[in-house]
Order: structure tokens, then sequence, then C-alpha cells
């Protein structure tokens, strides 16, 4: 008997999900890093392992694609929010999840969007990234993870993400998520991102929140609402005083085991 796996995206931000209920799989670096390669394994932005603690709700242990943790996924909680629904583990409406930013509530409705609370999305300051000797102003915004969301009127359809954009260390010591954004009309940006630990992924749910939260800022405005169109597709986030929500789809498309003899070698 393999490791039981499935595969899921929100937003073709994508993920490997192991059910491991009972904290038994020793998910170290090399596994996550095969696991996510595209050629020599599934292929995935991240890992969402699935874990029943003893108190509190199920625990989302997420893992990005270079084997790094991270405080939180916003497109992984909705794609962990649906596999818990289809195994039958809570039932479809509102239900919390476990992350290490802290507990979110979630709404799972019947049309395969989820809905996520992702807690208070905090403007820290200022800082500028750099792509390929051209700085951009941003914003720094902690949504459990960090962010620096640079609003701009360079066409992001024009940047090259391939390379990660420089940033302050001193301002983002353990890294940073980098987002680009044109605001398209009141109520409609467009972004992309190069995601620590990763590099450019099609979509990153808690990117959106901090592109909306650095527009508003730049606006003079602390709440405000907007969708955010991604290469991956479209979501939707709400940003009051003391909360964000995120809405967005959460597809899951295949399920199997894993060869255990290639899992026990890794
Ligand atoms: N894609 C995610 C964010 C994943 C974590 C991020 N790469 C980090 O290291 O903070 C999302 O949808 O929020």
């Amino acid at each position: 008997m393999g490791v039981e796996f499935l595969k899921g995206h929100g937003t073709e931000n994508d993920f490997v999900v192991l059910p491991d209920p009972d904290g038994l799989l020793d998910l170290t670096e090399s596994r996550v890093r095969a696991l996510c390669d595209r050629r020599r394994g599934l292929g995935a932005d991240g890992v969402l392992r699935v874990v029943r603690p003893d108190f509190g709700p199920w625990f989302m242990d997420y893992r990005n694609a270079d084997g790094s943790i991270a405080e939180m996924c916003g497109n992984g909680v909705r794609v962990f929010a649906r596999y818990l629904v289809e195994a039958d583990l809570v039932p479809l409406g509102p239900f919390a999840v476990g992350t290490r930013a802290g507990q979110r509530e979630v709404v799972a409705h019947d049309d395969g969007t989820v809905t996520v609370d992702m807690g208070r999305a905090l403007v820290t300051g200022a800082s500028t990234a750099l792509l390929h000797g051209v700085e951009f102003a941003g914003v720094a915004v902690d949504v459990g993870n960090p962010h620096l969301a640079c609003v701009t009127t360079t066409p992001v359809s024009a940047l090259d993400l391939r390379d990660q954009p420089g940033y302050d260390r001193e301002v983002f010591p353990h890294g940073v998520n980098v987002e680009f954004v044109n605001v398209l009309d009141d109520g409609a940006l467009l972004m992309r991102v190069h995601e620590r630990g990763i590099g450019e992924t099609r979509s990153c749910g808690t990117g959106t929140v901090a592109a909306v939260a650095s527009w508003l800022h730049g606006t003079g405005r602390h709440t405000g609402k907007a969708t955010v169109d991604v290469p991956g597709g479209q979501v939707s986030v709400v940003i009051d005083e003391e909360s964000s929500t995120l809405s967005g789809p959460a597809v899951l498309l295949a399920r199997g085991e894993l060869d255990q003899a290639w899992w026990d070698a890794l």
C-alpha cells in the first residue's frame, strides 16, 4: 500500500494533498521537492498535508515547492477545505481550519467555491522591489505571511518574473512574496506574483489580499473590495478594518497512490 495523494488547484496555484490524519508521514524537504518537481514528481507549487490534531480543527501543514515551510496559503486553504468536504470529514458550509498563521474560518459553497476569513491584512510600511534594474515602489503587507505588493502603471503582462525580484532583507528577513499589480478600474485589479520558495505562480491567495490592501492604502483607504485577475483565474477580496476575506474556486482533479519504493528512496 503506497502513500495516498490528491492533486488540486485554486486558480491554477496547484498542490499535492497528502491525507495524514494521524501525523505518521515523514514529510522531509527532499520528499516535498520531489513531489513538486514537474518532471521527476507529480508537479505542484506546494504540498498540503492534512493532519487531525488532538484538539482543534483539521490542520493544514503547508510546504512550498522548495521544501520550505510557510505560515499561510490562501489558495491552499481553499483546496484543503474542498478536500475535507469531499472526503466527508466536514459538511458543506462553515468550519475552521488550523494553519501556522492561526485558525481560519472558511465556508465551502456547493458551487465549488470557498470563502476564507484571512484575518487582518496589516500594512507595515513602504519598501521597493528591484526587477532587472528597475525599482518598483510597494508596501509591505502581513497576511500571516510576508508580502511586498507593488501597484504600478507598467503593464504586468510585460514583466519577466523568472528571477527573484530584489528586496530589502532588513525589512523582510525571512524572504517575501512579491506582487506586481495594475489597477484596471475601481474594483478590478490585475496581478502577477513571484512567490517565496517557489518562483512565479499562476495565483497566490494571500498575495491577492496583499494586492488589494496595497491598492486601498495607496488611495488613502483602509477598507474596500476588488476582484483580482491572475494568470490562473479570478478571486474576490474584501478588506475590513479588522479582517479580510478571499473567495474563489477550489478544484480536486486527481487522486491515487505514490509508489512506496519511490517514496522510501527519497
Ligand atoms: N500560494 C500561496 C502562498 C504560499 C506561501 C508563500 N509562497 C510563502 O512562502 O509565504 C497563497 O495562495 O497564499
